[in-house]
Order: C-alpha cells, then sequence, then structure tokens
C-alpha cells in the first residue's frame, strides 16, 4: 500500500498507551461526562441517559482496567522478546490524563516515544482526537518527548484474526444458521464524509469498519453478514451512520423471522461500556420480547495476539518497514507530535 507515510524512529526510549479513559466510581461520572463532551454539543437528555448507564454499572467503566491488562500483556511480550522498554498509560478524559503521564515521561528522561492509541481507525474521534491529545500535552510540558504514533490497525492480521477465531466460537455455539452482524460506534455522516484526507476519498472510518468486517467474515468462513452501526448520541436532527443495530435486529425478526443473531463488535477492542451495555444489556432486552436470542462476541484487547500486534505496530515505526496489512482502505494514523495524517484529514 503506498497510502501514508510511515515514520521512523529508530529505537525508542518508551511505549505510552493512550486511550479514551473512564469513571472508576460513582463520584467521577459525571465529571468524566463534562470531560467527554466539552464543547461538543451534546444533548442534556443524552448525556443524563448515559450517566443512567454508568451508574448502573457500578459508576465504573471498565475501560481503564482493560487497558491495564493491554499493558500488563504488553509488558510480558517485551520481556520475552528481551526489551527493556517501559510502558506508560495515559488518557484523554480521565486519571491518568495524558498531560500528567506525559510530565511524569519527561521527568523519566524519555526523549523520545512511541503511542499506541486504542482505536483501530481513522477518523475525527478513533484518530485525530487522539492526535489532538498528543499535541496539546506536549505544549503543556516543556522537554516532552518527541511522540510518533503507531498506524490504524483496522487490517492488522493478529486483529484480524483474533476477531475471527472469536466469531467462530460464537457461530459453533449460536443455533445454526444464526445471522452474523458487525456493529461499530456510529459517528455523524457528516464525520465520517470528512474522515481521511480528500485525496483518499473520504469515509475512511466507515470503509475501514467494513473492510475490517469482510477481512474477519472471510478469515471465519462466514459467509454472508450485515454491518450496523450504535450508539449514537446528538440530536436526531443530525443524520448519523445506520442502520442502528436495535433497528436493524428487530426489522430482521420482523421481516425476515430471524431468531438468533451472532452480534461482532468490531468497532470496540475491548468490552467497554458500548458493548457490555449498548449490547449485552439494553439490545439483548429489546429484542428478547420478540424472541431473538443474542449471542456476542468477545474482544480482541485483553487477548495475547493483541499484545503481539502492538509489538509488530512498534517494530513497524522503529524500523521504517511497513509490516503485513490485510486490507485495501488506507491506513493512516503513523504521525509525529500530534500531526494531523495530512492536509484536510479528519476536519470534522
Ligand atoms: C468512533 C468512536 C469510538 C471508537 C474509537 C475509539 O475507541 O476511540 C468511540 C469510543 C468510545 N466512546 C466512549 C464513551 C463516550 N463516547 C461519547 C460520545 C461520542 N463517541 C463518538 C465516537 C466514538 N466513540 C462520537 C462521535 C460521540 C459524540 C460526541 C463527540 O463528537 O465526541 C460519550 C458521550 C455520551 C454519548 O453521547 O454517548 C461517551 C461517554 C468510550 C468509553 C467507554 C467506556 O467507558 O467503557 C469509548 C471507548
Ligand atoms: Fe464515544
Amino acid at each position: 500500500m503506498t497510502d501514508g507515510v510511515l515514520e521512523m524512529t529508530g529505537p525508542v526510549d518508551a511505549l505510552l498507551v493512550l486511550s479514551f479513559g473512564g469513571p472508576e466510581g460513582q463520584e467521577d461520572v459525571i465529571p468524566f461526562l463534562e470531560n467527554v463532551t466539552r464543547g461538543r454539543g451534546i444533548p442534556a437528555e443524552r448525556l443524563e441517559e448515559v450517566a443512567t448507564h454508568y451508574r448502573q454499572l457500578g459508576g465504573r467503566s471498565p475501560i481503564n482496567d482493560l487497558n491495564r491488562e493491554i499493558i500488563t500483556h504488553v509488558e510480558e511480550e517485551l520481556a520475552r522478546s528481551g526489551r527493556d522498554l517501559p510502558v506508560y498509560f495515559g488518557n484523554r478524559n480521565w486519571t491518568p490524563m495524558i498531560e500528567e503521564t506525559v510530565r511524569q515521561m519527561t521527568a523519566d528522561g524519555i526523549r523520545t516515544a512511541a503511542v499506541f492509541a486504542t482505536s483501530a481507525w481513522g477518523g475525527y474521534s478513533g484518530c485525530a482526537q487522539y492526535q489532538e491529545d498528543i499535541a496539546r500535552a506536549r505544549e503543556q510540558v516543556p522537554g516532552a518527548p518527541s511522540m510518533v504514533r503507531l498506524r490504524q490497525f483496522y487490517d492488522h492480521p493478529l486483529f484480524i484474526e483474533r476477531f475471527a477465531a472469536d466469531l467462530r466460537t460464537a457461530v459453533d455455539s449460536a443455533a445454526p444458521g444464526a445471522r452474523v452482524i458487525f456493529t461499530a460506534h456510529s459517528v455523524p455522516e457528516a464525520a465520517d464524509a470528512v474522515a481521511g484526507p480528500p485525496t483518499l476519498g473520504g469515509r475512511l472510518y466507515s470503509r475501514q469498519v467494513a473492510e475490517a468486517s469482510r477481512l474477519v467474515a472471510r478469515a471465519a468462513g462466514v459467509a454472508e453478514h450485515d454491518l450496523v452501526w450504535q450508539s449514537r448520541s446528538g440530536p436526531p436532527s443530525v443524520p448519523w451512520l445506520e442502520p442502528d443495530v436495535v433497528d436493524h435486529v428487530r426489522e430482521l425478526a420482523g421481516s425476515s423471522g430471524v431468531r438468533d443473531v451472532v452480534i461482532v463488535p468490531i468497532g470496540f477492542i475491548s468490552d467497554h461500556v458500548e458493548v457490555i451495555w449498548d449490547l449485552d444489556t439494553e439490545l439483548v432486552d429489546e429484542v428478547r420480547e420478540l424472541g431473538v436470542t443474542v449471542t456476542r462476541t468477545a474482544t480482541p484487547g485483553p487477548s495475547p495476539e493483541f499484545a503481539r500486534m502492538v509489538l509488530q505496530l512498534l517494530d513497524e515505526v522503529e524500523s521504517g518497514v511497513q509490516g503485513d496489512r490485510l486490507g485495501d482502505v488506507p491506513a493512516l494514523g503513523c504521525n509525529r507530535d500530534g500531526a494531523r495524517c495530512a492536509v484536510g484529514c479528519c476536519s470534522r
């Protein structure tokens, strides 16, 4: 693939795992949501609703623990490969905040770091916003290390294979003929339209999600699948990617008499709130009365393959040599110090 120039760093001093962050107790829920939604025009009713999801989960999102688990596996893989590389953890919306982490890295004498952002995708939320986080944190910390992000990994063989193996397991345990449905976070149509530079045709987010779904289905030997979207916010008047997962399963149950579905949360690396609430709780409850049984596949984040993928992505930037990729849609995101992927990329 000729898309996206891979930055080359040579050996780095550290790896920073950069993620979204989530509340760890009831008292964190509102301050967390305020951080997430600062300046983003999300209606108050939607926020109240999302707050109730977090509250019913004890005020605690699983996301930070899941990221710590990924970091432990990455540290184990590094040790196995004989490498003594410190791994740091920082978030956009909750402690440890990226600014604090970069301050610590600087104090520890780190001069160059690779950054693994926990989203596989292009687009504003999955990519550009992480670049902004990196740029902001570096601006606030004098002497901050130079930081190069690892690329969007939507088509990495280990990512695809882990999802595919878990899809196989789910298909084998579900009723024969169950409908396979991939789901990812919806975004505004307008955001998807400007995801990626204009020269690459836009819609990088939805095209990558569709390509990853196709690759996983093919690797799992699944002949037919659907792709739907979930967890939309924003006022109803603003178009977001559709169909919605609940609407789609309802429709299938009505028009085609579908009774068994296998849901692949392709858009999420781990069992985040969007997975354990929006799918395992809300979707399951909404379609139960229609007699639909939902089998939800596992997510790859906690697997050893995922940690091995992170090491391979790290090797790509250190060596400047592109590793194996399975997809035909561009993968960008490998940029220095929070620079945009390209002119006009994800202007939102
Ligand atoms: C594409 C995408 C990903 C996947 C890429 C990636 O992984 O980064 C993602 C991940 C996540 N989103 C998360 C949480 C939230 N996202 C929100 C709001 C929004 N997400 C959006 C998009 C995405 N989001 C968008 C377009 C909005 C509207 C506001 C805006 O334009 O920014 C809101 C506000 C309330 C609401 O409206 O739902 C919350 C609380 C969590 C943490 C979950 C946990 O705690 O386990 C995670 C991993
Ligand atoms: Fe989100």
